[in-house]
């Protein structure tokens, strides 16, 4: 699609605000390099938000919500009317992304792009309904190309009011039943690795569970594999809703200059996509945690990517964004608030 919005340049990083910021560095009152990666962070959120300042402190998390055609194959250890049950769940404040956003104080955002088992309208969920769920990629293509620009549009929309209420991060999340067999199809065809390799338990698939999943994502690549000639082709074909959602957040997150915080396996096979979809999108994402799921290690390393923290977490929602978050905060904070040599009146080494 020649053209098309997500094409669009990604803004270029405050190259003179994070010069600055790296000077105040030498300054502040610790040996050179002494609070480690939380320098950079610094430094990097700096150049990014365009303020000497950088800041942490108004945290907008959308989570997309959508069901997967794929599900009637078994290959999740849940069933689907577990996606709509979690978007109550979210809604009533009872998940681990409410329990954490909560402790955040950052706006939660809920959007349903479509699900198989509906739940009905649930306060504070946008429903947007681009389709009752993907269809069923081991047969045909998870997504018409109409969809999937709806998708992506989704993402981008969401990142568009988290800056209009000022927000300082953004933060994407996932849920939807069978989207790690999207997650993981997408790895195998943007990375190409076999299955094998990159296939993970997801929600609990284990032993012939999980040969089960393999094969069926097995299938399914050699279905789709001749008619990938795109990153958005793979999308639209093993993708899913909130995958495309999350690719078109990441997108317009760099083209309106908004830093995004990148959370587990799934954030990232979408964050790979925007990536090979616009390059420029790079320099606008955080990486927050390592999951226990094998792929993610393989799409990080695509990625060029060291998380923050690893902590064997693998349930997807924002969540391990949401617990690396207060990292960020620190830095900023240490950045902002410590005392230079010449303020505290401390020697600085001659050597
Ligand atoms: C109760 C529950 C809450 C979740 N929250 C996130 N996920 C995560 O697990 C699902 C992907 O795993 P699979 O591909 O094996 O279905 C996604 O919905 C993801 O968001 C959950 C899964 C369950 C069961
Ligand atoms: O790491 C993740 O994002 C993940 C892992 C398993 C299931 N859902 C999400």
């Amino acid at each position: 699609m020649k053209g098309a919005w997500w094409q669009a340049a990604a803004r270029t990083p405050d190259g003179g605000r994070r010069a600055q910021a790296l000077a105040r560095q030498t300054q502040l009152t610790k040996p050179l390099g002494a609070l480690g990666r939380l320098e950079q962070l610094a430094v990097t959120l700096a150049g990014l938000q365009g303020r000497s300042q950088p800041a942490v402190e108004r945290i907008w998390i959308a989570i997309f919500a959508a069901d997967h055609g794929i599900a009637e194959e078994g290959i999740s250890a849940y069933p689907q009317e577990v996606t709509g049950q979690m978007l109550a769940n979210f809604a009533q404040g009872g998940a681990a992304i409410s329990v954490l956003a909560r402790h955040l104080g950052a706006e939660l955002e809920l959007l349903e792009l479509g699900l198989v088992h509906e739940v009905g309208p649930l306060p504070g969920v946008r429903q947007l309904k681009i389709a009752a769920g993907t269809a069923n990629f081991l047969r045909q293509p998870a997504m018409t190309s109409v969809q999937c620009a709806h998708a992506l549009l989704a993402g981008r929309e969401a990142v568009l009011r988290s800056l209009e209420k000022r927000a300082d991060l953004f933060i994407g999340g996932d849920m939807g039943i069978g989207n790690t067999s999207s997650a993981c199809a997408l790895a195998c065809l943007l990375l190409d690795q076999p299955v094998n390799r990159l296939v993970g338990a997801g929600t609990g698939m284990k032993g012939g569970g999980l040969q089960h999943k393999t094969r069926v994502i097995e299938a399914a690549l050699k279905l789709h594999r001749p008619y990938i000639d795109s990153p958005l082709e793979a999308l639209t074909r093993v993708g899913g809703l909130e995958i495309a959602a999350l690719a078109g957040a990441y997108i317009a997150a760099a083209q309106e200059g908004i830093a995004a915080l990148v959370d587990g396996y799934i954030c990232s096979a979408a964050a790979l996509c925007a990536l090979r979809m616009n390059p420029g999108v790079a320099p606008w994402l955080f990486y927050s945690h390592r999951s226990a799921e094998p792929c993610h290690q393989a799409l990080l390393d695509a990625l060029d990517a060291e998380p923050l923290v690893a902590l064997e977490m693998r349930l997807g929602e924002a969540s391990g964004a949401a617990v690396a978050v207060p990292l960020l905060q620190s830095a900023c904070r240490l950045h902002n608030e410590m005392a230079t040599f010449q303020e505290a009146a401390v020697s600085v080494s001659l050597r």
